[in-house]
Parts: structure tokens; sequence; C-alpha cells
């Protein structure tokens, strides 16, 4: 588990994050997401211990990250998976993080063949491609066994395979138990991948919610339907108070009933149908309608609106 409590963080004169707090609870992945500069990498870092908080507070298990005597037993993180001592080999660096945490040395090579680096283990780090030094972040990430794991851009520079293959590591760390920290730009692979979600823009917390929650209340859902006897479809469905457009290919397009009471209408009138969807807006397109929200209230009002469920 992972709890923020007021965290602000201020650089001179920028607030880089702002009075945020956030719960990030085991047994489930939770998406990190907010614009560029919204302060993502600065509350990874505090989370860590890396950059101190000039208020609030954010502990890892119920203590401060600094509070650890052996932190990457507690934690495990991928925030910089470039930053790795270029002349030494996968094995040696993973060596040296084992013997500095009271790691069993048997645990590198577990390690190694789980992200699938165990042929080059002996290569120097310097020759990796960057998919390979992502899977030599995770691996380090994964050497404590921890309960808690955190995962900065993770899929950056990865191909499909690599893709698909964090997804599937992702879940099932989650499934195991453990409180899983993800952020990402890519949100068709967020909406793969994460259960629930922290939102944040200019440091400041947008939504807490679950994946699913977040795409229901989207605004621009709706119910799409074709129907021989469209007319009358709409006009039954207008008197009930929805509203209805009518879309390009003749289909009737209906927002304010659903898709159990669209077709309860249908039935009950006698009128045969030809299509009946739900119609939900992607990840991407909520999120990108969240954080104008967002920033248009706060430009009305100088605060945030935070949904938390
Ligand atoms: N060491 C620093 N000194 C001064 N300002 C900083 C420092 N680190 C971050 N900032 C500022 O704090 C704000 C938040 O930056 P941060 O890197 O945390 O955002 P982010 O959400 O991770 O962005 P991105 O998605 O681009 O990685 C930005 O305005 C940034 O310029």
């Amino acid at each position: 588990m992972i709890e923020a409590t007021g965290l602000t963080k201020r650089y001179g004169s920028v607030t880089a994050v702002d009075g945020l707090s956030f719960t990030v609870p085991p047994g489930a992945v939770t998406g990190f997401l907010g614009p560029n500069g919204s302060g993502k990498s600065t509350t990874m870092r505090m989370i860590m211990g890396l950059d101190a908080p000039t208020a609030g507070a954010v502990t890892v298990g119920g203590r401060p990250y600094t509070g650890y005597r052996r932190p990457l037993r507690a934690v495990g993180a991928l925030l910089d998976a470039t930053a790795v001592a270029g002349g030494r080999s996968a094995v040696s660096h993973l060596r040296w993080l084992a013997l500095s945490n009271g790691i069993p040395r048997a645990r590198v090579g577990e390690v190694l063949r789980q992200v699938g680096l165990a042929t080059a283990a002996r290569q120097h780090v310097g020759g990796f491609s960057l998919g390979m030094a992502q899977r030599l972040g995770i691996a380090a990430a994964l050497l404590g066994d921890p309960p808690v794991l955190m995962f900065d851009e993770p899929v950056n520079g990865l191909d499909p395979d690599g893709v698909a293959w964090i997804r599937t590591l992702l879940k099932s760390l989650a499934a195991e138990g453990r409180t899983v920290f993800l952020s990402s730009h890519l949100m068709s692979e967020m909406a793969l991948t994460a259960d629930r979600l922290v939102i944040i823009g200019g440091g400041r917390l947008i939504a807490e919610t679950t994946v699913d929650a977040l795409l229901a209340s989207g605004a621009g859902n709706a119910v799409r339907v074709r129907s021989a006897d469209a007319g009358t479809l709409a006009a039954v469905l207008a008197e009930r108070g929805a509203t209805v457009t009518t879309e390009p290919d003749g289909a009737l397009r209906i927002a304010g009933a659903s898709v159990d009471e669209v077709g309860e209408v249908a039935r009950v009138r006698g009128l045969g149908l030809l299509e009946l969807s739900q119609q939900r807006m992607s990840l991407e397109q909520r999120y990108m309608e969240l954080t104008r929200e967002a920033t248009e209230y706060r430009a009305d009002t100088a605060s945030v609106p935070a949904t938390r469920q």
C-alpha cells in the first residue's frame, strides 16, 4: 500500500506537487496519469525518498521509504531504465544490488530468467537496447521480491511483444497481492493494464477512481440503435426524456437511456431492432475530457474538483 497525504513539493516558485492525497492499494494495478509536467515523476521520486516533500507525507507499507534498512525488499521501482553504469554486466549489476540489500545471490539468476535476459546476463549493459535496459530495470525492481512495485513509463521504447509481456507481468504481480503503481502516457495500454487510476493535473488530484467507473461516467457515452421503425422509436424515447439524434447511417444515438431501457421500449412497442449497442468513450477521450474540465474549473475558481470512488 502507498499512501500520500497532503503531499507537496515546491522548487523555488514552481509548485510541482500541490497537496496531493491518494491511496494505492494492494492486489491491483493502479495507473498514474497526468499531462506532461503535472508532477508524476516528482511524486514517484518522493515515494522513493529521492526528493523530500516540502509539506505532507507519503508512506509505503505504513512507513516512509527512507525508514527501510533494506528498501529493495520493501519497494521495487523502475524509474529510469538507462540509469545503470554501462561498463557492468547485467549479472554483476544485479549481484551488487542483491549484496547491498541482503538478498540471496541465487535470486539474481531467477529474476534474469523471469525477464528473459538469462542469455544476455554477461553482456555489458552499455550495449543493451532500450528494451533490454527496461527488462534489466524490471529485474532489479523484482530482485527483493517486494510487496510494492512502481514503474515509470515501463513500456517506453518496447516493441509490441515487449509491451504485451509487461502487461501480463504487471497483472500477475497484482494478482499475487502486490501493490503495483504504474505511470504511462499510452492510454490504450493503460486501459488494458490498470484496474484503478490516480489522475493528476497541475500537481493536484483530478480523480481517484476505477477504470470501469471512469469510463461509465463519460458524458459522451450513448446507446446506438438501428431499427426499421426508427422514427417511432425516436419519438417514444424522446417522450420518455431521452435525447435522440440520428447518425449519418440512419442509426439513432440515444443519451439518457440505458441499453436495457431502449431494448424494453422496442419490445413493448413491437419495434424490430437491427442493432443495439452501448457506445463508450475510450480511456483517452475520457481522460482528455476530464483534464480539460479540471483546467477550465481551475481557471474559474483556482481549485480543482477531485472525484474519489
Ligand atoms: N528538480 C527540479 N527543479 C525545478 N523544477 C522541477 C524539478 N523537477 C520537476 N520540476 C518541475 O515540476 C513540474 C512537474 O514535473 P514532473 O517531472 O514531476 O512532471 P511529470 O508529470 O512527470 O511530467 P512528464 O509527463 O513530462 O514526465 C514541472 O513544471 C517541472 O518543470
